[in-house]
């Protein structure tokens, strides 16, 4: 297998598992989320899923190779209730998954469908672990809320604090700070339905520990904010 993992077909997802083991598991992200066996959670134990966020600026955004990252750990933050038990989790980065055409790009699919892309903010148990690296061993480590991206008119401004920064870091690799104050709630969409289901990383190491969340409202987006090469 390529030194490198990727989407081509030596390399991707349909090989993963020759190096990751965890890829050939049962709880694989990410899934098309089909809407019709989906069920809605009967019982009213499930508690709201509450989340609390803080502004911060000079976050520094990274080039993966893959798309961008946001490093933006935050001790203040918590997500909790819903799916997550008793558990708190912390925000401890953000990312986007977008594609060539404002056609495809997103990770998961809803009844076959893909959107123009997904921002994942990822969060971890700091009730029961003591480092995000420990929390990505366990099942209940995890939380990723999952925002869909549509194409519109309008363009997201929060989205934009952090596209406007990507021509300084074009190449795997580079990383530089957003000066703009960035609030993670802002990327949430208004209507606050959601999918949950046990899965994973969506890419290698693959590590089956998240427990995601997919709001069902996608966020408007321009065609520049999210096909950006
Ligand atoms: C602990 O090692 C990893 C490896 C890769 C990713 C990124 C993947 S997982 C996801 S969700 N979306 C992605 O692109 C991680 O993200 C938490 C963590
Ligand atoms: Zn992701």
């Amino acid at each position: 297998m390529a030194a490198e993992w990727g989407y081509s077909p030596t390399n991707g997802p349909d090989v993963w598992a020759r190096l990751f083991p965890q890829a050939g598991g049962a709880r694989q992200s990410p899934v098309d989320i089909c809407t019709s066996i989906a069920s809605s959670d009967s019982n009213l134990e499930m508690k709201k899923l509450t989340f609390a966020y803080e502004s911060q600026s000079d976050l520094r955004i990274l080039n993966t190779g893959h798309g961008w990252k946001v490093e933006a750990p935050q001790s203040g933050s918590r997500l909790e209730g819903g799916p997550l038990g008793e558990d708190i989790y912390q925000l401890e980065q953000f990312h986007c998954h977008w594609g060539e055409t404002s056609a495809e790009g997103s990770e998961h699919t809803v009844d076959g469908r893909a959107y123009a892309g997904e921002l994942h903010l990822v969060h971890w148990n700091t009730t029961k672990y003591q480092s995000f690296a420990e929390a990505a061993q366990h099942p209940d480590g995890l939380a990723v809320l999952g925002v869909f991206f549509d194409v519109g008119n309008e363009s997201n401004d929060e989205i934009e604090k952090i596209v406007s920064t990507l021509s300084e870091i074009k190449f795997k690799g580079q990383f530089t700070d957003i000066p703009d104050v960035i609030d993670p709630t802002t990327f949430l969409p208004s209507g606050l339905g959601y999918w949950t289901y046990l899965g994973s990383l969506t890419t290698p190491p693959c590590n089956e520990c998240v427990i995601w969340i997919v709001y069902k409202e996608p966020i408007t987006v321009t065609e520049e904010q999210v096909t950006y090469h």
